[in-house]
């Protein structure tokens, strides 16, 4: 099981996510919230990520060639587009060098037209709730059993105590937190991250 701690902002946060095991963790680009971080303080946490672990950086509906210059500063291998994007979007950054992580709603997901959904199917794809970041999961129904085909990532609403019950649910090849890992809104704990590690990497997805 892939897994991804997002939000980090402090070096704890990075030493503990790094230390539980997670293989990816994020930091939120999108100005203005609760886990909002600079490119700058992110590429000063670079050196205290071992090169396993993959960094990725978090863009919600921002300019694509901001969203290209902020992770290049920052120094993340992997951009998460968590918006509005584009088929166009997703070009630019894979011809900048980047990696994506394809971030939808469920729901978005599951109106997507036939052949954008192809389009995306090939990218690696997050599904999460309709608000990211606050700790809502969402209803399996909306999905109707139609799945990404590929190794796709779930958040949305995760904690320790119930991503096993969701990923044998939903199986999915990986998960994504960042409410369920907090303190306090934007305040990671570490403990928590050392819990929903653990628990998500003994979770069964088959
Ligand atoms: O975490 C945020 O603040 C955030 C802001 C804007 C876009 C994405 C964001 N986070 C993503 O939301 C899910 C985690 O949600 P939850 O809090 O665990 O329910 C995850 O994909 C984050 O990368």
């Amino acid at each position: 099981m892939f897994v991804k701690i997002c939000g980090l902002k402090t070096p704890t946060d990075v030493d503990a996510a790094v230390r539980a095991g997670a293989d990816a963790i994020g930091f939120v680009f999108v100005p203005g919230g609760p886990r909002s971080i600079d490119p700058e303080s992110v590429a000063e946490l670079v050196s205290r990520v071992p090169e396993n672990v993959e960094m990725v950086g978090v863009f919600r509906n921002q300019d694509i060639d901001e969203v290209i210059r902020i992770a290049r500063a920052a120094g993340v291998q992997t951009v998460q587009l968590h918006g509005d994007e584009t088929l166009a979007d997703l070009a630019a950054v894979k011809a900048a060098g980047f990696t994506v992580l394809r971030a939808f709603s469920a729901d978005a997901y599951s109106k997507l037209e036939e052949s954008e959904r192809a389009a995306w199917d090939a990218e690696r794809i997050l599904l999460d709730a309709v608000e990211p970041g606050a700790g809502v999961t969402f209803d399996p129904a909306v999905l109707d059993g139609d799945f990404p085909p590929g190794d796709w990532l779930l958040a949305g609403g995760l904690r320790p105590a119930n991503v096993a019950e969701l990923v044998a649910l939903f199986k999915p090849a990986g998960v994504d937190v960042s409410s369920g890992v907090e303190a306090s809104r934007g305040v990671k704990d570490p403990e928590l991250i050392r819990g929903f590690v653990a628990a998500a990497k003994a979770a069964h997805s088959n």
